[in-house]
């Protein structure tokens, strides 16, 4: 309906996306201007991915102009711009509740709207998923037109590649790869591919005479030449493509290259859009698109880095708006700066340390190790599972590499864990951050299994700290244990412990008994730790003596400590912010079963379900993980024992 007064006449009065098939290029101009502006006014309010977004308006409405996606099919990759597309299907009114508990998603999902066709929030699936989906239209012999949008840092993939490799060799026709290059990941873009793609940005000129001089080359007749001047001739073929053809690596891969275009200049991008589905009945083609990240908000283009995800924000005065907290009281530093911090504290002393990050330089903290020792500092790109092997291979030859990867996307390089580190007992450190329930981003980032998949692996040793006090001992632990190793941690503040100097290594597999008790032995890892300590407080009150362990390793874990205790209680509660199935509990079940010990148990961790995207406490709760919950729970179970 179009109000009057409305801000955004023309996008309120869109009825369906497929009116914009219809536009004028002044619609379409006047379109993406009030998605811009709708985008801008609504993430201030809520925060969410916010400069990926602004880089995105103009080609989703060239999209929307060309295709009809009920029918077509496209996956934008990792889902962090895709709030255009929301914006234009439907969902502009449910922004208010952008990354809230059951409000809309910040990536794609299937459930959430028809013209979602593949979920996502990690980084390059989309060409893979959309092959596949290519490849179903063509099995099932129907015709749309299916299309993957990725931005030039998970274009950095193997994944990546692996599938324009399947896409070229399959020479799928009606199948688009449009590389959404605004020379930014989340920090700025690192590695050769981006170079490249650079070059073809600066090589425009060449490009303008690429048909003309294509056309040119073709028109040599061949035939009557003789061997030599014959094999010139192709030479001379070649070296004039290589010279003129910009994107070649993709043309040798079996992709028609087209580009670059103005990605902010919706009809230029329209009419690219329209020449690339002319071009696309042949074979595949990829459509490098060129943006801005940030692009119609001053400071977002000025600082992408810092506007890639946000919080609420003033947007006339370009503030993020910061949470009110306590001026006598200085905030706890988070688990990142802490682990940041010590890497550098340990690094200075041993300079066979190196770090090791896949493009999360700032969100895990090594951009702290990059400022101190840049020459042992690794960005390797949306690359997890090289790191991994990359790492193994510093190893091998003496050096002591830490790996910085979130809990969630370790699990890409799992079997490089397994394979490479693991089965040859090479001491690379994982430090994995954002472990247990992440919040707004939702069951794709929750970093929930990693003690799950890592505890059944050969070898390594698997450790939460209680406090940021503690993670800096597992990591110093972690780097001189000779093993491969893991520390997770969870996203956001530590508990405000003094920070002990000089750092002192913990005895491998030993936990700590933190409190004695008779009635329920509470035996916590990581972050649940500090909440039982809470919950024996306040259980006590109500005349149930507890016992709590601090179990501090996973693996191996102090079979002796916890099954000595577990016989002095007449219970058990284990804790951990982590899946139940596999988990800690596990590990602790099956110690007490292999020791013919077994007593009446409660497993307080993530059921074997998704969690969903909201505030962390809330969902705590929700998980009967939160301080509410837990008491109830444990006050039922201690009354059935
Ligand atoms: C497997 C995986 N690793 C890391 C991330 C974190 N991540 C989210 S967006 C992003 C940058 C992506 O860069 P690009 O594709 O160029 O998109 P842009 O942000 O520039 O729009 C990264 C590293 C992820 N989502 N998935
Ligand atoms: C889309 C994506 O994967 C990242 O942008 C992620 O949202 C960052 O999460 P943090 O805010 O926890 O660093
Ligand atoms: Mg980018």
């Amino acid at each position: 309906m179009t109000t009057p007064s409305s801000p955004y006449p023309l996008l309120d009065s869109l009825a369906a996306p497929q009116q914009i098939r219809h536009f004028t290029p002044a619609q379409l101009e006047q379109l993406a201007a009030e998605v811009r502006a709708f985008l801008i006014a609504s993430v201030s309010e809520t925060g969410g991915h916010f400069s990926s977004n602004l880089g995105t308006v103009e080609l989703t409405v060239a999209l929307f102009h060309h295709f009809d996606f009920l029918q077509d099919r496209i996956v934008w990759d990792v889902g962090h711009q895709s709030y255009p597309h929301k914006i234009l299907t439907g969902r502009k009114d449910r922004f208010p509740t952008l990354r809230m508990h059951n409000g809309l998603s910040g990536f794609l999902k299937r459930d959430e709207s028809p013209y979602d066709h593949f979920g996502a929030g990690h980084a390059s699936t989309s060409i893979s998923a959309v092959l596949g989906m290519a490849t179903a239209r063509d099995l099932q012999k129907q015709d749309h037109t299916c299309i993957a949008v990725i931005g030039d840092g998970s274009m950095t993939a193997g994944m990546a590649f692996e599938a324009l490799n399947q896409a070229g060799y399959l020479e799928t026709k009606n199948f688009l790869v449009i590389l959404n290059d605004n020379d930014m990941s989340i920090n700025p873009n690192v590695g050769s591919l981006q170079g490249y793609l650079n070059q073809i940005m600066s090589g425009q000129y060449y490009h303008r005479w690429r048909d003309r001089i294509e056309h040119a080359i073709k028109a040599i007749p061949l035939e009557g030449l003789s061997k030599g001047v014959a094999k010139a001739a192709k030479w001379s073929e070649e070296s004039f493509k290589r010279l003129m053809v910009p994107g070649l690596l993709f043309e040798d891969l079996g992709f028609r290259y087209m580009g670059p275009v103005n990605g902010h200049d919706v009809n230029a991008t329209s009419k690219a859009l329209a020449e690339a589905k002319e071009k696309m009945k042949d074979g595949p083609v990829l459509l490098h698109v060129q943006t801005k990240k940030g692009y119609g908000y001053e400071p977002a283009v000025q600082d992408p880095l810092k506007w890639h995800g946000v919080t609420a924000f003033d947007a006339e005065a370009g503030e993020i708006i910061k949470a009110a907290s306590d001026p006598t009281k200085p905030a706890p530093p988070s688990y990142t700066s802490v682990f940041g911090k010590t890497l550098v504290e340990l690094a200075k002393t041993d300079e066979k340390i190196v770090g090791i990050t896949a493009a999360m330089l700032d969100g895990t903290g090594l951009n702290i190790l990059q400022k101190a020792f840049p020459e042992r500092c690794f960005d390797v790109g949306i690359a997890e599972q090289h790191a991994v092997t990359f790492a193994a291979g510093l190893a091998a030859q003496g050096m002591r590499p830490v790996c910085a990867i979130y809990s969630t996307f370790l699990q890409r390089g799992f079997d490089q864990v397994a394979h490479d580190v693991c089965i040859q007992d090479l001491p690379v450190t994982f430090a994995l951050d954002r472990a247990g329930i992440v919040g707004a981003d939702g069951p794709t980032h929750h970093g929930l299994y990693d003690l799950a998949y890592l505890r059944c692996l050969p070898n390594i040793i698997l450790m939460a700290p209680k406090d940021e006090n503690e993670l800096r001992q597992m990591l110093m632990t972690s780097i001189y244990c000779g093993h491969p190793a893991a520390l997770r941690y969870p996203r956001g503040n530590g508990l405000g412990v003094p920070l002990e100097t000089p750092i002192t290594a913990l005895p491998i597999g030993k936990g700590e008994l933190l409190r004695e008790g008779d009635g329920l032995l509470l035996c916590a890892v990581g972050a649940m730790v500090a909440p039982a300590m809470a919950l024996a407080e306040s259980l006590q009150e109500e005349g149930l003596s507890c016992a709590v362990i601090n179990a501090r390793y996973i693996k191996p874990l102090d079979d002796a400590l916890i099954r000595e205790w577990a016989g002095r209680c007449k219970g058990l509660v284990t804790l951990e912010e982590g899946c139940a199935p596999g988990g800690f509990s596990s590990a602790v079940a099956e110690s007490l079963a292999d020791a013919g010990l077994l007593r009446p148990m409660l497993r307080c961790a993530v059921p074997d379900h998704l969690v969903h995207h909201g505030d962390p406490k809330r969902l705590l709760e929700e998980e009967g993980l939160g301080p509410k919950s837990l008491f109830r729970r444990i006050q039922a179970f201690a009354s059935q024992i």
